[in-house]
């Protein structure tokens, strides 16, 4: 086996809000969260193909991320959906970027959002083997494959 392991980190800028939580975040707040990919693959071994010694060209992976995970986040306002209507409609009608989420917006759960963002979307012969979502500086979250087989 020669499975090697590639790690891109990303940064997105969002707010959100954590209802009814018991602290100061549950008012509207930001974060310049800090993302880290991890893949898992075979570098491919084919002499003149273009990608021969990549798991997975580092530039596709930025723009999967890019597509599928930091289009919707990055300068978002993270609500979930049963958030006031009145606040909702002003932000919409305003213009303002919002994603409404099923979910509390909290870092595990943006994790596992992401998680379903860019699963679909990675090449058959590459599998996510883990994220990393710091919120703060001192906070972070992870996801790994390998902790829900
Ligand atoms: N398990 C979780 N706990 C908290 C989350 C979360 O997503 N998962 N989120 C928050 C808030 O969003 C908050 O913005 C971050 O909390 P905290 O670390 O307390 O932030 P501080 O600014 O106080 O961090 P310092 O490093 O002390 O400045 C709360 N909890
Ligand atoms: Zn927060």
């Amino acid at each position: 086996m020669n499975r090697i392991r590639l790690t891109r980190r990303f940064t997105f800028e969002a707010a959100h809000a954590l209802t009814h939580y018991d602290g100061a975040c549950r008012h509207i707040h930001g974060h310049s969260y800090k993302l880290e990919v991890t893949i898992i693959g075979t570098p491919l071994n084919e002499e003149q193909h273009p990608k021969d010694g990549m798991v997975l060209d580092f530039g596709d992976l930025k723009t999967t991320v890019n597509t599928h995970v930091l289009q919707p986040l990055d300068h978002a306002l993270v609500l979930r959906e049963n958030s006031s209507p009145a606040l909702l409609n002003v932000l919409q009608e305003e213009g303002h970027k919002v994603l409404l989420t099923a979910f509390q917006p909290t870092c595990e759960n943006l994790l596992l959002y992401i998680k379903d963002q860019l699963q679909p979307h990675l090449p058959a012969h590459v599998q996510l083997h883990s994220l990393k979502l710091w919120e703060t500086e001192n906070a972070f979250g992870e996801w790994y494959v390998s902790d829900n087989e």
